[in-house]
């Protein structure tokens, strides 16, 4: 069933309390919200904001001091169902003297999956994320956006049902970004339900269903990302390049229908954009300069 909630948590409160059990930070406050199967549900919010305490108690790795969790329809304090969780905790937590064939072989023997089913998960895992070139080498010599890759690779071990992604896009470069977001949009359309953590906001509107910003431990929006950013007093209309002629008579047309033309103006690309096309353009045509199109090379031309 497609609006089979994966995620439910109402009222959760979590206080962490000191070693003589005293009160010491409210990390959660009454906490409700609910993760249908196949969204990818991003959670935001500043710095101590509560959104690692989340995971953590989603994972039944905390308890929460009141209130109640369930994932994937259990307690989330019943272990058993994290073999259908997939984790991408925010720092490395990988052997480092183990390689990426080595590393996800014994991730898939800790869910007691047979020898040949590890062998061909961990070859499809490699490719997909991108390590078969470096699938030998020992994690210790691995650059950063390289540890993400094989963090995915080893949260997806299981084939899980849900995961959970801390900070997935943290040090990639935009082509590692570009490729993290393609995998979690992958993710979706095999059915499975993503919740993420992320302070770059950009790769979140980009691969979000829906959002939820969390401020010092209480929930302050939640929403279709569609729905949330909409101006829902502006329209804007997107055009070919038009004469200064045309744009008048629309200024003329928009005045007669009581309106006001704010900003007329040529798009510009992102700089994400122009990164890109660099790098393909010098796969594509090795040793030689990348000229973007300019307004300087169309009147050189
Ligand atoms: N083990 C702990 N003991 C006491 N307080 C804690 C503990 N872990 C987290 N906290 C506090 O709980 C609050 C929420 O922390 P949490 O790590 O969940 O925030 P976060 O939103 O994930 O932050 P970040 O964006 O920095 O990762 C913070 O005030 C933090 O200091």
């Amino acid at each position: 069933m497609d609006n089979e909630p994966v995620i439910q948590i109402s009222n959760l409160t979590k206080i962490y309390r000191d070693f003589w059990g005293r009160k010491k930070v409210r990390a959660l406050n009454s906490l409700s919200l609910e993760i249908k199967k196949g969204e990818i549900f991003g959670l935001l919010g500043p710095n101590g904001s509560g959104k690692t305490t989340t995971l953590k108690l989603l994972l039944g790795l905390l308890f929460p001091s009141e209130g109640d969790i369930k994932v994937l329809g259990q307690p989330a304090s019943n272990v058993e169902k994290n073999e259908r969780i997939g984790y991408l905790p925010e720092e490395s937590y990988l052997y480092r003297f183990l390689n990426a064939e080595e590393t996800l072989d014994f991730y898939g023997r800790l869910f007691k999956m047979p020898a040949k089913e590890r062998r061909e998960r961990a070859a499809e895992l490699i490719e997909k994320v991108g390590l078969g070139h470096a699938k030998r080498r020992q994690l210790k010599e691995y650059s950063k956006g390289m540890t993400r890759r094989i963090g995915l690779a080893q949260a997806l071990i299981n084939n899980p049902d849900l995961v959970m992604l801390d900070e997935p896009t943290s040090g990639l470069d935009p082509l590692g970004t570009d490729d993290m977001k393609r995998m979690i949009l992958e993710l979706k359309e095999q059915g499975k339900t993503v919740l993420m953590c992320s302070h770059l906001l950009a790769d979140v509107q980009d691969v979000c269903d829906r959002i939820a910003i969390l401020y010092g431990g209480e929930l302050k929006v939640m929403g279709r990302v569609e729905d949330l950013l909409k101006e829902q007093d502006e329209t804007q209309i997107m055009t070919s390049r038009l004469s200064d002629e045309a744009i008048k008579e629309i200024e003329q047309v928009v005045a007669k229908h009581n309106g006001k033309v704010g900003t007329i103006d040529h798009p510009t690309a992102t700089l994400e954009s122009l990164f890109l096309k660099t790098v393909q353009e010098s796969k594509d045509r090795p040793g030689q300069r990348f000229v973007p199109d300019t307004e300087e090379k169309k009147a050189s031309e």
